[in-house]
């Protein structure tokens, strides 16, 4: 096993620590949430009797087939806590997330959630978000005009592409990944970028974070 998965394991054990009997949970996307899952659902199996709220469709069958009574968000009375990846991190618990295309769902969530905490291997730490390209949700419809606009800004949109097509979100959006490197007023970004008709949401998760645990060799570090 990679050092890196590793870590990752490490971190999705100190959040079911998290987990009481009776909660709803937001089941995140991406590889660190699948760990999550999959230990959620051992813990099912053992006599744990929570629900989840899946924010993809990777996820919501992947916490099925572990046997997690997944429910709609619209029928949740309340999330309790939500545990989620993010692809990267600062110590202001500040977040890019959306690598795998899951962001919208995963705001939504985040922003409905008592609690949210995000597990990550040490990798994910960084001095200032922007590395990691920043992904973001646009209407097909308005895909072009809004990358020209986006070009003029800077910010060099790319369209993600997947198997030589264009990547198509579980809401049938596309992504366009952004190099936002250098840009240090992140909240300015975030208003920038939502104003523009057409652009759903951006990965940018700037004031929703709790807690990150992250895996750190065989430690677990946390940041709140
Ligand atoms: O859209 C995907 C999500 O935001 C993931 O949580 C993020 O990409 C991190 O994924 P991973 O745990 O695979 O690094």
């Amino acid at each position: 096993m990679s050092s890196t998965t590793n870590e990752k394991i490490i971190a999705a054990k100190a959040a079911l620590k998290l987990v009481e009997h009776g909660m709803v949970v937001g089941l995140g996307s991406g590889s660190t949430s699948a760990i999550m899952i999959e230990l959620l659902g051992k813990a099912c199996r053992e006599g744990l009797n929570i629900k989840g709220v899946a924010s993809s469709g990777i996820s919501e069958k992947l916490a099925i087939k572990e046997g997690i009574p997944v429910i709609s968000l619209d029928v949740a009375p309340k999330i309790d806590i939500n545990i989620d990846g993010a692809d990267e991190f600062d110590t202001k618990l500040q977040l890019i997330k959306g690598g795998g295309g899951a962001l919208l769902r995963e705001k939504i969530i985040a922003h409905f959630a008592s609690k949210n905490v995000i597990i990550v291997d040490s990798s994910k730490k960084v001095e200032q978000l922007g590395s990691f390209p920043l992904p973001i949700e646009v209407i097909p419809f308005a895909q072009r005009k809004i990358m020209d606009e986006l070009g003029q800004m800077g910010l060099s949109p790319q369209v993600r592409l997947h198997n030589g097509k264009e990547y198509r979100t579980d809401q049938h959006n596309s992504i366009l990944d952004l190099d936002i490197q250098g840009q240090t007023d992140l909240e300015t970004l975030q208003s920038s970028l939502i104003n523009i008709p057409g652009i759903v949401e951006t990965g940018l998760f700037l004031n929703t974070t709790n807690l990150i645990i992250m895996g750190s060799g065989n430690e677990t570090k946390t940041f709140q």
